[in-house]
């Protein structure tokens, strides 16, 4: 398997500049989670590294070789959101898209498919249109588990999906990724129900990437600091602050960096990949 490189992606919807610049790499052997707040562009970013949108400029190149206009190169990326299927094509059987994606993906796998519809409770016979949300969710994970190729993009898989089949979803997910065929990106809003299952973050965040870091890493790096506004308005300046908040009449700092040193008055703490990711991403971008 290669690296996945994405190269200073630009794009544009009228005035608006979606995506300003953003360039990151995927290696095989992860699971990596796409955040952003509403709007940033998530969506927009994963459908153009699967040239389904179009970038005023930029590229995505998989060993070394632009994906666009490749069709061998780009089967070996898939991304599972709402749109994956056509909207003409929704008249038909599950067991259609299920033979359709064999005969583009040789390396499907149809028996992992019918395992996974067995588990979730999905039958070949029923028709896409008449799924419900969390049922459509479903046949997505369906796609995307048995795709057997290198990089599957997630879209906000879990939509609609109840605890026992997002549990399920995980488990199955890690089934696979342990076999070490796939590497898996998703976005999600999810953060702290997906912070156990992914190793590496990617935040967009104003058009760019604002961090890339393996969520280890990221932990390390966050703190808190708490105590009296007026011990806490003497410090301030001296840390690397991300964001703050008051709870009754104690404020705490976020920080983002080396481990504080302060005065024993006040206490250090650690803190949620949610939280410091709220408050690393906390101006409007909608
Ligand atoms: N086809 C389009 N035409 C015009 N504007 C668009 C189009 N698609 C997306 N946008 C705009 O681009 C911006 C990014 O949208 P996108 O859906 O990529 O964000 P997102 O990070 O996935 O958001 P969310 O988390 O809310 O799903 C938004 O302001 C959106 O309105």
């Amino acid at each position: 398997m290669s690296n996945l490189e994405v190269k200073q992606i630009q794009k544009k919807f009228g005035k608006k500049e979606v995506l300003k610049d953003v360039s990151f790499t995927l290696e095989p052997g992860h699971i990596y989670g796409l955040l952003g707040r509403n709007g940033a562009g998530k969506s927009t970013l994963l459908s153009i590294i699967n040239n389904r949108v179009i970038a005023k400029s930029g590229d995505v190149l998989l060993g070394g070789e632009s994906v666009f206009e490749n069709d061998q190169l780009l089967r070996q990326l898939f991304l599972v959101n709402d749109s994956c299927l056509s909207a003409k094509d929704e008249n038909q059987k599950i067991k259609y898209y299920l033979e359709t994606a064999e005969t583009f993906y040789p390396d499907f796998d149809r028996e992992q498919a019918e395992h996974l519809m067995s588990a979730f409770g999905l039958k070949g016979k029923q028709k896409l249109r008449k799924l419900s949300t969390g049922y459509r969710s479903i046949f997505n994970i369906v796609l995307a588990l048995s795709m057997n190729i290198p990089y599957i993009f997630l879209d906000e898989p879990i939509l609609g999906l109840d605890a026992n089949h997002r549990d399920l979803f995980y488990k199955e997910m890690l089934d696979v990724f342990s076999k070490g065929n796939t590497s898996f990106i998703i976005s999600t809003h999810l953060i702290e129900e997906v912070s156990h299952i992914i190793d590496s973050v990617i935040v967009l965040n104003n058009g760019t990437i604002e961090i890339e870091d393996s969520v280890e890493d990221i932990i390390n790096k966050a703190w808190t600091v708490t105590g009296s506004e007026e011990e806490i308005i003497a410090v301030k300046n001296d840390l690397n602050v991300v964001g703050w908040e008051r709870l009754g009449n104690q404020v705490t700092l976020y920080i983002y960096g080396e481990q504080p040193v302060v005065s024993d008055s006040l206490t250090v703490g650690k803190t949620t990949l949610q939280k410091i990711f709220i408050q690393l991403t906390a101006t409007e971008v909608a």
